[in-house]
């Protein structure tokens, strides 16, 4: 019999979908567009993609109905569901955190002790507010939290960050991080071993997409005299290439190195002779 598909549960629509189905696609996974039908199986890969509302994906997972799901830490953190995070994805990157009108008086989260805090993240807050000894009233809201306070719903927000200007734009300063979040693979306590199995291969090609993403392939010509010069500015993945060109006294030099890295060197290259710099995309780099 053949193995049971991997059952991956993406956001059906919302902030997580285009980077988990290219992240998807990066892997080699091929998905039949079947959005609409909220269930699609991979061509190439023993997988099928799962469309459901994000809130939800974290019950899923706990239950078994999706093996794995690609899902905001701060989700599954507030749904407080049995879940195991296997790998971390660098996008999506957020912070949950306290905030209240500009030049209000707030001196640290005791400061909230008996206000009222509008969230959508009821459980993450009193989990804070409890280990702080502190008592508020926390008012549950699904969305637009930012405005509550200008309503006078609430004398505080607990919501999600990443830019800021939501809370700038409502007049509200950030205070006090309660917890960071990125996107995770995050898999189900009761995935059976066959699907183990196709999860270890779908995140070994998860880490070589991500390891490629910042780095990139460098190539330069350089003068022989400078060449000992330019290898102790370079990393490598074990060492630099140096081969040496048709014109006399020149080598063409290879390396990886992450984009800040390069930006950070490029002046002292040049300074040493380094001419004809070409910096290369990497599609998937095994580490
Ligand atoms: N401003 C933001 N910047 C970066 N990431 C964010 C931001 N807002 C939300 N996220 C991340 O994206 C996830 C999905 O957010 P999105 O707003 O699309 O869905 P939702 O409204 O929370 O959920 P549902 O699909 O159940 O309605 C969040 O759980 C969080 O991890
Ligand atoms: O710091 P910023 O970059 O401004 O981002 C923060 C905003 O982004 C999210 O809302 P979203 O746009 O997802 O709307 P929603 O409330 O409808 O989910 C979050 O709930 C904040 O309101
Ligand atoms: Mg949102």
């Amino acid at each position: 019999m053949s193995t049971p598909p991997l059952r991956i549960a993406v956001q059906k629509s919302g902030r997580l979908l285009d980077e988990s189905i290219q992240l998807l696609k990066e892997c080699g996974i091929k998905i039949d567009n079947g959005r609409d039908q909220l269930k699609a199986p991979a061509r190439n890969f023993n997988a099928e993609i799962l469309y459901l509302r994000n809130s939800d994906i974290p019950q899923y997972i706990q239950d078994g109905v999706a093996d794995i799901g690609i899902i905001g830490e701060n989700t599954l953190i507030e749904k407080q569901k049995d879940a195991e995070v296997v790998q971390k994805l660098g996008f999506s990157k957020c912070r949950l955190s306290l905030a209240t009108p500009r030049g209000s008086q707030y001196q640290g989260p005791q400061s909230l002790q008996g206000r009222r805090i509008a969230t959508s993240y009821p459980n993450s807050l009193q989990a804070y507010l409890d280990e702080r000894g502190i008592e508020a009233e926390i008012h549950e809201i699904s969305g637009s939290v930012e405005i509550a306070p200008n309503i006078g719903l609430a004398d505080a927000i607990c919501d999600l960050v990443s830019t800021g200007s939501t809370l700038f734009k409502n007049g509200l300063e950030e205070q006090d991080i309660i917890l960071q979040s990125e996107a995770v693979i995050a898999a189900s306590p009761r995935i059976d071993a066959e699907r183990r199995a196709i999860l270890d291969k779908l995140v070994f090609r998860i880490k070589s997409v991500l390891a490629a993403r910042n780095q990139k392939y460098l190539l330069m010509n350089v003068p022989n005299r400078s060449i000992q010069e330019v290898i102790k500015m370079l990393p490598g993945m074990r060492s630099p290439t140096v081969l040496p060109l048709a014109e006399e006294g020149w080598s063409s030099v290879h390396t990886v190195i992450s984009e800040d890295r390069f930006w950070d060197i490029i002046d002292r290259l040049r300074d040493a002779g380094a001419e004809g710099i070409l910096i290369v995309p990497i599609a998937k780099m095994i580490v």
